[in-house]
Parts: structure tokens; C-alpha cells; sequence
């Protein structure tokens, strides 16, 4: 790609390039059993606990344990040869009655995605985290090179690091040919960007697609829709140890995109587990943590315990609320009662997609017996359930005939 010239001609020479590089990559993983398409992208095995969970990522004796024991109080052994820790170790972030689990990890180094180290389990751990804490030593050398390299080997992955998917529908079809078409003009596919998109298809041996591009993409997002699998990750920046370099020096960090300079030794940016510091406030800001008061009808809401949704998951409206109480409040949902900073008008009455914003106090009126019985997306909400627990069970006793035949 490097020795192609860049113009019209070559264009889409590049796309092809692109298309063929992703495919490589894809297989290299798939080979070594990592989290390509195909194979099952395992990491450590840590149970999900709490409101979200960030990963702390970054090169070896950078800071990572010590920082973790400060933000959790977890003791995770922290010293100064580097691949001390050598597993995955969980621990719990309290902030603003929130319970954010955060897994601090072993250090990875260049290649780490393709099996250096433990660096494809360590990659495969923040490809399932919500957000990802990346640690770097500001009195390093090479320090810029550094968050290159993490990000490329994130990137190599599947990672997406603060993007957002890009706007298109991508449907495969049997028969039909390609078919591209938008609402915006395109203006970084080359002249032709159908031609584009079928010579990437091509690489993936996919001959009949309909794509409907909603926003002016590049070729490498347009990589990233036919090939898929990818994530999208918030990722912030704590470059540690601010202690050993210059005051301009720490200016200079200060000014990087995502970033927060700081250190652990001095309680720069970091304080004692139960401290209100600026590095929880970025993580919790990184995964949109919401607090929800919720309260009964003609009672005070439960200021003391607040049910946290967070926008990197299932989002922050009454409907992920709703989720979050239970399947039963769910089936019964009427309409919602808001107070608070996404309200009108206080309170207001909302339905099920209406987002709420931090500290909002909600009701939840839920239907009555009568209203259930008239309700016909009810009904078929309920029957929907019911068909899909019996599927389940069923699925579950072939399994295990077929265990028991095995
Ligand atoms: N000067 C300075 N040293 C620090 C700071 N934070 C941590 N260290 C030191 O850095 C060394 C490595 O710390 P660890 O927490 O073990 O680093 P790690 O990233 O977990 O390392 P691995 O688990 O080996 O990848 C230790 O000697 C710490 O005492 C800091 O703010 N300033
Ligand atoms: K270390
Ligand atoms: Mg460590």
C-alpha cells in the first residue's frame, strides 16, 4: 500500500488492498485459535459483575496494578520487573453508587495480537469490556509510539477506538448483484464507489449485496461493514508516572485527545479507592454511567441506591431501565413518570424509547388487568415469551440427549 502511488487510477487498487490485508488478518487469527470471525474470542474467564467493566491495557510495569489497587483497593502485586502480573485480576470501582468491575491485566508488547505474550487473551478481555483504560509511562521513551502500537494491535483485532459504526445498512443477498446506494454524496470511495464496494465484496466472494450509505464514508469503514465483526469502544488515555518527567512535559501529555496525565506514587489524578479523583470521573464519563432513581407511587425515591445504566451498553431510556428491574416490569410497562434533567415538565409522562439523563427520578406505571387483556402487543409479547422458553427448554433436552448418546 506504501509503494502505491495515490490517485484515480489506482484508487481501487487499494480498496482491493485493504480488503485483501483485513482477510489476512482475519485468518492469521483464526489460525492461532484467536477472536477472528470464526473462532470464539475467549480471553480470561472473569464473571461480568456490576454496572460496566473497563480494562486496564498497556505495556508491561506501566502502572497497571498499582493504579487497579488504588481504584478498587483489590490487592493485585505490583513491582518493578516487568510481566508481574500474569492472569487477569478483577476488582470493583465504587463512584457515585456505581459498581464499575475493572480488570487489571498482564502487559502486552507489539505482535501481542497475534499471540505474543498472553496478548491475544489479554486483546480478547477488552474486546468484551465496555471500555478500555489504556495506561502508558509518561517517562518512557518512545512514548508516542507507544499508544501507536496499542492502538494498532486493538485495531488489528477489531477494535474500533472512540468511533462510532459507520451509517450503512449492509444486507448479503443470493442473486441480484451489488447494489450501493446514498443519501449523502460520496466522496472518499473514488468515482465509482459501487466499483469499490465490489471489488472488496469480491475478496469476501460475496456477489450480491444491497448497501445504503446514510454518511460520507472511507474505505476502511466500508471494510469494516462487509467484513463486520467489528466493535466499537470508548477508550481513554492515563498516562502514569507524571512524577518522573518535566512540567512541559506533562503540559505537552495533558493536550493529547482522550487523556489524563497523572500518578499514582504522588495522588496526582488518583486517589485512595473511596476519593472522589479525576481518573473515575473519566472512566465513568467513558461509559456514559447514568444514575436512576426509581420510586413507587405516592413514596420517596431510594436516593441511596440508584439502579446505573450506561449508554456504551444497553443504553440509558426507559426501556433499559425497564430491562434492568426485570422482564416482568417489562411485559407490564404502561407509561413512565420522569423527573428530573431529561424532563419537560416535572414530572412528565414518557414512553418506553424516552432517554433519561443522570439523577432523573422515574416512576413506572405498569398496566391493569384490564388493559393487559385489551392489549394485543401484549398478548403477543407474552405468547412471544412463553414460545421462546419452550423453544429453549427444548434445545436444551436435545442437548442433552446428544450429550448422553455421546
Ligand atoms: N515513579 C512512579 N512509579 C510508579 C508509579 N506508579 C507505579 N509505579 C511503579 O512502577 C512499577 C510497575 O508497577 P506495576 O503496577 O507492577 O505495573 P504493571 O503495569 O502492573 O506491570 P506488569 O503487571 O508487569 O505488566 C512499580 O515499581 C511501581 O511502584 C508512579 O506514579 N510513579
Ligand atoms: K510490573
Ligand atoms: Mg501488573
Amino acid at each position: 500500500m506504501a509503494r502505491t502511488q495515490k490517485n484515480k487510477a489506482t484508487n481501487y487498487h487499494l480498496g482491493t488492498l485493504k480488503a485483501k490485508l483485513a482477510k489476512l488478518r482475519n485468518e492469521l487469527l483464526i489460525e492461532q485459535g484467536g477472536g477472528g470471525s470464526g473462532g470464539p474470542s475467549e480471553g480470561f474467564d472473569v464473571a461480568r459483575l456490576g454496572d460496566a467493566r473497563v480494562a486496564l491495557i498497556g505495556f508491561p510495569s506501566v502502572g497497571k496494578s498499582t493504579l487497579q489497587c488504588k481504584l478498587t483497593g483489590t490487592e493485585s502485586e505490583a513491582a518493578a520487573y516487568e510481566f508481574t502480573t500474569l492472569t487477569c485480576i478483577p476488582g470493583t470501582m465504587h463512584y457515585k453508587g456505581s459498581k464499575v468491575q475493572v480488570l487489571d491485566l498482564p502487559g502486552i508488547i507489539e505482535g501481542a495480537a497475534h499471540g505474543k505474550g498472553r496478548g491475544r487473551e489479554v486483546i480478547a478481555c477488552a474486546r468484551n469490556a465496555d471500555a478500555i483504560l489504556i495506561v502508558l509511562d509518561a517517562g518512557k521513551e518512545g512514548l508516542n509510539r507507544h499508544r501507536e502500537i496499542l492502538e494498532t494491535e486493538l485495531e488489528t483485532v477489531g477494535i474500533r477506538l472512540n468511533q462510532r459504526p459507520p451509517d450503512v445498512t449492509f444486507n448479503k443477498k443470493s442473486t441480484g448483484g451489488v447494489r450501493f446506494s446514498s443519501t449523502v454524496p460520496l466522496t472518499k470511495l473514488g468515482p465509482d464507489p459501487e466499483k469499490m464496494a465490489i471489488q472488496i465484496m469480491r475478496e469476501y466472494k460475496i456477489s450480491s449485496a444491497d448497501l445504503l450509505a446514510r454518511e460520507d464514508i472511507t474505505v476502511d469503514q466500508l471494510v469494516d461493514v462487509i467484513v463486520g465483526n467489528r466493535v466499537y469502544k470508548p477508550a481513554c488515555y492515563f498516562y502514569n508516572k507524571i512524577d518522573t518527567i518535566t512540567i512541559e512535559e506533562v503540559d505537552q501529555l495533558a493536550r493529547m485527545p482522550h487523556s489524563l496525565v497523572g500518578s499514582v506514587h504522588k495522588r496526582f489524578n488518583v486517589g485512595e479507592p473511596d476519593e472522589e479523583d479525576a481518573l473515575k470521573a473519566m472512566i465513568w464519563r467513558y461509559l456514559g454511567l447514568t444514575r436512576i432513581y426509581t420510586k413507587r407511587k405516592g413514596q420517596h425515591p431510594d436516593l441511596a441506591e440508584p439502579v446505573v445504566l450506561s449508554a456504551v451498553r444497553k443504553g440509558t431510556t426507559v426501556l433499559a431501565l425497564c430491562q434492568n428491574i426485570s422482564t416482568q416490569m417489562l411485559r407490564d410497562f404502561n407509561f413512565a413518570m420522569v423527573w428530573g434533567k431529561s424532563a419537560k415538565h416535572n414530572p412528565q409522562r414518557c414512553g418506553i424509547n424516552h432517554p433519561l439523563e443522570d439523577e432523573d427520578v422515574v416512576q413506572i406505571v405498569t398496566k391493569t388487568n384490564s388493559q393487559q387483556r385489551q392489549d394485543k402487543n401484549y398478548q403477543a409479547m407474552v405468547q412471544g415469551f412463553s414460545d421462546k422458553y419452550h423453544k429453549k427448554k427444548a434445545e436444551a433436552r436435545k442437548k442433552k440427549q446428544g450429550k448422553l448418546r455421546g
